[in-house]
């Protein structure tokens, strides 16, 4: 991975308390790097110590080969955009995005022609004289991400930035930052504690939990291959058995004494499969979620949670039958 981003030996000390200790964490170049976390894991903190607002930080913080650790905050030459937009409410539009080049005190014609850009990649163009308070919550966050990106940071800090927008915007927004993204190739380091945000989002995830990273990876690495106990069940629905329970499933030749992980989208409702782990029980709960159904199934004592494609023949609940496990699909979790 390339180190566009290093962060060497990051503390964080409120008081008494050390909200992050010895914290080391590299970031790629021109990709979107999603922190996720429990409310107070402190992916907040660490994003303000790297754009520089948290004067209680020490370590080092490397940004492509420059050691900023010592730079005030408009000197690192980092956007942040924040869930509380923190727009110019006396500006319009057009000015709120020209702000920044203005302060620089770029050339006029410049200005003009960058924040139409601007304007229209982010799909205001038609409001660019409008005031922040005749815009939508989403249009409104559309201006606040123009005016960071208009700046060409090196780097972007977008911290819970969809959390105020209701279910339906916050997934268009995403999808639109994911746009602008590829299209001006910034990197960007996107704080958020919603899953499916994060894994529809990042091209790199950095899970935090308490002061500390548990695991860098794809979204599909953090799903299918979870470092440990905690990533496993942190992220996604989860079953997780240990050896003696997967032994009265009917799970043969297991090595060692670890727990393991089927995920329930993994465990099939149909009598089709050969050579998979056969457990014959109950549907004992339904939960119809749309495109999607939770099942809970009974196997003696044992549940196991199942998701599946609603189909047209859904199974329902006190139905009988059979679930495949293909053997692949139960992985080996570190404690
Ligand atoms: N200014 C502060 N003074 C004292 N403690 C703080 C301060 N800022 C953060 N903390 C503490 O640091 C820890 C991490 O907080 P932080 O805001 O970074 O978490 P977070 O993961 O961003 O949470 P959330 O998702 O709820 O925003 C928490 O225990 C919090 O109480």
């Amino acid at each position: 991975m390339s180190e566009f981003l290093k962060i060497e030996k990051l503390q964080v000390k409120f008081g008494k308390d050390t909200v992050i200790d010895d914290l080391n964490l590299t970031i790629p170049e021109n990709a979107i790097t999603v922190f996720l976390g429990p409310s107070g894991s402190g992916k907040t903190t660490v994003l303000r110590s790297i754009s520089g607002l948290n004067q209680n930080a020490t370590g080092k913080i490397l940004l492509d080969g420059q050691d900023i650790s010592q730079l005030p905050v408009n000197k690192r030459n980092i956007g942040v955009i924040f869930q509380s937009y923190a727009l110019f409410p006396n500006m319009t539009v057009f000015d709120n995005v020209a702000y920044g080049l203005r302060a620089k005190k770029v050339a006029k014609k410049e200005i003009i022609q960058r924040v139409k850009e601007m304007l229209s990649l982010v799909d205001l163009d038609k409001k660019a004289n409008s005031y922040p308070d005749d815009l939508s919550g989403g249009q409104k966050q559309r201006v606040a991400i123009a005016r960071s990106m208009i700046m060409k940071p090196k780097l972007l800090l977008l911290d819970e930035p969809l959390s105020a927008l209701d279910a339906k915007i916050r997934v268009e927004l995403r999808n639109q930052i994911r746009k602008y993204q590829q299209k001006l190739g910034i990197t960007m380091i996107f704080v958020t504690h919603d899953q499916s945000e994060a894994m529809a989002i990042a091209d790199n995830v950095v899970v935090i939990s308490d002061g500390k990273i548990q695991q860098q990876g794809s979204p599909d690495e953090i799903y299918k291959k979870p470092s440990n106990e905690f990533m496993a069940t942190f992220i996604g629905e989860h079953n997780l058995f240990s050896k003696e329970q997967l032994e009265q499933l009917g799970m043969k030749d297991l090595a060692t004494d670890k727990k393991y992980l089927i995920r329930p989208e993994a465990i099939q409702l149909s009598d089709d499969a050969s050579d998979n782990l056969k457990c014959q029980g109950e549907i004992v709960e339904v939960v119809n979620l749309g495109n999607r159904v939770q099942y809970v199934f009974s196997v003696n004592d044992i549940e196991l949670k199942i998701e599946a494609l609603n189909q047209n023949k859904p199974f329902e609940k006190g139905m009988k039958t059979t679930v495949y496990i293909n053997k692949q699909d139960i992985y080996q979790v570190e404690p």
